[in-house]
């Protein structure tokens, strides 16, 4: 089973253990230096989730980051955090050499369009895939991606979007005040 290496790796209990103490014990130490140093030592696709600022989506690209994934961890961590597409725009706008990506409360077909529509060249999804195969296995996970994909295509089709690539924000959405 793969263990949780957050903040300091420990290894111990699996994930899934019902007896697992995750250590947090202070985060205080963690600071962009950190990437600079892992990017100095990792030759391979580096990708930093988590973003929600313009500002730090910059300083990531700055460090070297090959990609982004603009997520409030499913809005489990910081309660009123803002939600990703939110911050969409501006990191798109800081970061235009680099993919960037989404992840959060996607849950139907059309949030897959806003995500792309707004700048996302890919859209996870977590939740829905951890039920569907709580419920019904592997065939559970392939009924849930199947139910995306089928809204994604019919929404473009009522979007009169024949093309993912065609999706742009301006066209397709309307901004709130
Ligand atoms: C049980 C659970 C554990 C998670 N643990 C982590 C984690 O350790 N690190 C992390 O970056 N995100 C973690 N996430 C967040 C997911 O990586 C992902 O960002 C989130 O589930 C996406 O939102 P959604 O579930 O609304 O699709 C976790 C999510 C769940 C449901």
């Amino acid at each position: 089973m793969p263990h949780f290496e957050n903040n300091f790796a420990q290894r111990g209990a699996p994930i899934l253990s019902p007896s697992v103490t995750r250590g947090f014990t202070g985060r205080a130490h963690l600071n962009w230096e950190h990437v600079r140093l892992i990017r100095a030592q990792w030759p391979g696709v580096l990708i930093i989730k988590g973003i929600l600022h313009q500002d730090d989506a910059r300083t990531a690209c700055a460090l070297g980051a090959d990609g982004i994934i603009v997520s409030n961890h499913g809005g489990r961590q910081l309660d009123g955090a803002i939600a990703p597409l939110r911050a969409m725009p501006g990191i798109v706008a800081a970061c235009p050499d680099i993919p960037v990506m989404l992840d959060s409360g996607i849950r139907r077909g059309a949030d897959v369009l806003k995500a792309l529509a707004l700048g996302a060249r890919f859209v996870f999804v977590g939740r829905p895939f951890a039920y569907a195969a709580a419920v019904g296995g592997q065939a559970g996970a392939e009924h849930a991606a199947g139910l995306l994909q089928q809204e994604i295509s019919r929404n473009m089709a009522m979007l009169g979007v024949t093309r993912i690539a065609a999706l742009d924000a301006r066209a397709h959405l309307v901004a709130q005040r």
